[in-house]
């Protein structure tokens, strides 16, 4: 059996997709719905799929998928890690903790050191996995044969899971296209245009890779599904949360403050780890003071547009 902990729209989808290879059991903290979960619209949930909000029985599960956002996991290991350690446990969070200025993996290896801890990321939207459309995704773990066996474990005849033991670029990778997102959306949202959205992506990439490099990834993860893949289909498509928040930021619009948008703390916890490691992360730090409210997004691009010119 597979055990899901988070019923949010990732964990919801991830579970109707792999009851494909048999049950799975989706636990949410508060499940205040029936049918189909209101996260995820119009996806009615399958017969091999238990939802409860009892812990105890989806920790039955022999591997557990931990689909929780970046900046709740910690906590949620301070209450849960002693029952969950010893366990195979695949983090879906793409964020870095504000607090720990840690990945997902290094959180969970923290509070679980007898789990075999992987990281499954890539470019998917919730509501593409819950419809079964292809999906390409990466399965990362440093134990290269725990890491075929999950990889056969998850993968469905429309999720593709690729595998690689480099979980540090694997997890950045989804982190920090959350913060790219943010600023590609930006700068379409003031009507700056795809030109400089390119740029944005462009520079960002760069941005991406020069963090990985320093913290030990591998520079074809970067290039890969989890990193590369990731940014493109994130700072393209309006059906991102980060985009949108971005658009929102750059035209001056409300957004809602409920939805999950993992790419504002993790851009503030970017912005600490570059102080504390002496890194160049500017849109990094561009996309930390506009979700602090700290700068208008035209001093913002003022920032960035002034810089010393120098080599690509
Ligand atoms: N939605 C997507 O398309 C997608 C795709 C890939 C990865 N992800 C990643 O998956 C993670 C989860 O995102 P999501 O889209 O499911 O978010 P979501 O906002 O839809 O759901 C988050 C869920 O976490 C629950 N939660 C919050 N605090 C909690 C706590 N303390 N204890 C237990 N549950 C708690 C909420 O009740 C909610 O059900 C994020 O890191 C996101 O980046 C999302
Ligand atoms: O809606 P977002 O911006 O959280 O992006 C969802 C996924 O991470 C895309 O791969």
């Amino acid at each position: 059996m597979i055990g899901i902990l988070g019923a949010g729209a990732f964990g919801t989808a991830l579970a109707v997709a792999l009851t494909a290879n048999g049950p799975v059991t989706l636990w949410g903290r508060r499940i205040d719905w029936t049918g189909e979960n209101p996260r995820l619209p119009g996806v009615p949930l399958p017969p091999g799929l238990t939802v409860t909000q009892d812990l105890d029985r989806a920790l039955q599960a022999d591997t557990i998928l931990l689909a929780l956002p970046a900046q709740v996991l910690g906590a949620f290991l301070d209450d849960h890690a002693a029952r969950l350690d010893g366990k195979r446990l695949v983090s879906t969070a793409k964020g870095i903790d504000l607090r720990r200025l840690t990945g997902p993996s290094a959180l969970i290896a923290q509070g679980c050191p007898d789990a075999t801890v992987a990281v499954l990321t890539g470019p998917s939207f919730a509501a593409d996995i819950a419809r079964g459309l292809p999906t390409a995704l990466t399965l990362a773990c440093a134990d290269p044969a725990a890491a075929e066996a999950l990889q056969q474990r998850l993968s469905t005849p429309v999720l593709r899971l690729y595998r690689t033991t480099d979980v540090v670029g694997a997890e950045l990778g989804g982190a920090l296209k959350n913060v790219i997102a943010i600023a590609a959306g930006t700068v379409i949202g003031a009507g700056l245009g795809d030109s400089a959205r390119a740029a944005i992506i462009t520079r960002g990439f760069a941005e991406m890779t020069r963090l990985a490099g320093h913290l030990g990834a591998r520079p074809e993860t970067l290039t890969g599904l989890s990193g590369l893949g990731d940014l493109t289909l994130t700072c393209t498509s309006g059906q991102s949360r980060n985009f949108r928040y971005g658009c929102a930021l750059g035209s001056g619009k409300d957004f809602d403050s409920t939805t999950t948008v993992e790419g504002a703390a993790t851009a503030r916890a970017l912005d600490r780890m570059a102080s504390r490691d002496g890194l160049d992360l500017p849109i990094a730090a561009m996309v930390a003071r506009l979700a602090e409210g700290g700068i208008s997004v035209e001093k913002a691009m003022d920032r960035l547009l002034s810089r010393p010119l120098k080599e690509e």
